[in-house]
C-alpha cells in the first residue's frame, strides 16, 4: 500500500533568542561543509575557534528584535504555509528545517507515522545554492538511507524560471510598490564567489557577462545567474526600466570574497547618487526571517538614511500570501504525479 506525503523544507532558527540556543544553531549551521566548505580542521578552527566566541551574543540581540510570540518569523511563516497548503491538498503537510528543530527527520517521522511511504520534499528555495538547496537534499538522503530506508523520496527542484512562481511574485510586488520610487533593488542573500565556481559542473561560468546570456549549461547550479533571471522576468512582467533597478548581495559572513555588490555597501551611498526614494525587495526568501526584518528593514534603512536616502520601502516576502500557496500546490502536485511514472 502507497501513501503519499508532502514536507516543505525552510533553513531553521534557533530554538530560542537565548545566546547558548543561538549559538547550537550557529554551530550546525556553519559547521555544515556546503556552509563554510573548508576542510574539517581549518572549519572547526573558524566557526568554533571564532566565530562562535562573539557572534551568538550579537545574533541573538538581532533574532531578538525580530522573534514573535509564536516563535521566529521564518517558523511561524513555514507552519502558516503548511497549515494553508494542508487545506488544498489531500495528503498530509509536514515541515522539516535543515538545522536545529523541528528537524528534517522529525518530518519524516510525522509523514511515516500518518502511513506515508512516498514523500514529495520542497526545499522553499527559488534558486539553487550548495548551501541550501543542495545540503537540504544531501541531509534527507542522509536521513533517509539511515532511518527510512524503505520511503521514496522525490525532491522540487529550484523554480527560479517557473512562470507560475515568476507571475506570483510579480503580482505580490506589483500590489506593494509604492506611487513613487526613484529604484527597486533586488537584494539576495550572497555566497562566497568560490561557492559558485565549485558547483559549476561545466567550468564555464565567470561570474560575469556568462551569468547574464542566455541558455549557457551552467545556468543550472548558478546561484548569480538565477538571481538575475528572477530579477529580469519580474521587471519584464512590472513594465520596469532596467535603469530603475539594481542587484545586490546581502549577508555575507568572514573573509572571503563574496558575490558583488555588497547591498549594504549599495544603501551606504546610493543616496548621495540621487535615490532618495527606494523599494527593497529580497527574493532569495520566500518568508520573511532575520535576513529580511532585521537586516534590510532596520539595518538596510538606517544604511540608506545614513547615506542620505529618505523613503525606504520595504517589500515583504510571499510568506503565506494565497497566491503564492497556489503556486506551492501545483510544484507539489507535479512531483506526486511523478510517483505514478516510475
Ligand atoms: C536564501 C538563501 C540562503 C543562502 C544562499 C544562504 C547562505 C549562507 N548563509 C550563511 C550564514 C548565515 N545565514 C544566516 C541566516 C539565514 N540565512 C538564510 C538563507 C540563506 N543563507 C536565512 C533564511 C536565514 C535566516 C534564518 C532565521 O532564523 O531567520 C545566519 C544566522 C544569522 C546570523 O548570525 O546572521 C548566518 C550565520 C552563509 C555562511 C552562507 C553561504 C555560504
Ligand atoms: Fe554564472
Ligand atoms: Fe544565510
Amino acid at each position: 500500500m502507497y501513501m503519499k506525503g508532502i514536507l516543505l523544507v525552510n533553513l531553521g532558527s534557533p530554538r530560542s533568542t537565548s545566546v547558548p540556543d543561538v549559538r547550537e544553531y550557529l554551530d550546525e549551521f556553519l559547521m555544515d561543509e556546503k556552509v563554510i566548505d573548508y576542510r574539517w580542521f581549518f572549519r572547526a578552527l573558524l566557526v568554533q575557534g571564532i566565530i562562535l566566541n562573539t557572534r551568538p551574543a550579537k545574533s541573538a540581540e538581532a533574532y531578538k528584535t525580530v522573534w514573535t510570540d509564536e516563535g521566529s518569523p521564518l517558523i511561524v511563516i513555514t507552519q502558516k504555509i503548511q497549515k494553508k497548503l494542508q487545506k488544498l491538498v489531500d495528503v498530509p503537510v509536514e515541515i522539516g528545517m535543515r538545522y536545529a528543530q523541528p528537524s528534517i527527520e522529525a518530518g519524516i517521522q510525522k509523514l511515516v507515522e500518518q502511513g506515508v511511504t512516498e514523500i514529495v520534499l520542497f526545499p522553499l528555495y527559488p534558486q539553487y545554492a550548495m548551501s541550501t538547496t543542495e545540503t537540504v537534499i544531501e541531509k534527507a538522503e542522509e536521513v533517509r538511507k539511515k532511518k527510512f530506508p524503505r520511503i521514496k523520496i522525490n525532491y522540487i527542484q529550484p523554480f527560479y524560471n517557473r512562470e507560475i512562481y515568476i507571475d506570483c511574485l510579480a503580482e505580490s510586488i506589483r500590489e506593494k510598490l509604492p506611487e513613487n520610487f526613484d529604484a527597486l533593488q533586488f537584494s539576495y542573500h550572497g555566497v562566497p564567489e568560490r561557492h559558485i565556481y565549485k558547483t559549476d559542473p561545466t567550468n564555464t561560468c565567470n561570474l560575469n557577462d556568462c551569468c547574464s546570456r542566455e541558455n549557457n549549461p551552467s545556468h543550472q547550479f548558478c546561484y548569480r545567474h538565477q538571481c538575475f533571471d528572477v530579477t529580469n522576468s519580474v521587471i519584464k512582467k512590472l513594465g520596469l526600466p532596467k535603469e530603475k533597478v539594481m542587484v545586490t548581495f546581502q549577508s555575507r559572513l568572514g573573509k572571503d570574497k563574496w558575490m558583488e555588490p555588497y547591498t549594504d555597501e549599495t544603501l551606504e551611498t546610493i543616496g548621495k547618487k540621487g535615490i532618495k526614494n527606494l523599494a527593497i525587495v529580497c527574493p532569495a526568501f520566500v518568508s520573511d526571517c532575520l535576513e529580511t526584518l532585521e537586516e534590510i528593514s532596520v539595518e538596510g534603512k538606517h544604511q540608506f538614511e545614513h547615506g542620505g536616502g529618505e523613503n525606504f520601502h520595504y517589500i515583504p516576502c510571499l510568506n503565506d500570501e494565497d497566491r503564492w500557496i497556489d503556486v506551492v500546490k501545483t510544484l507539489c502536485e507535479e512531483k506526486l504525479n511523478e510517483f505514478y511514472l516510475v
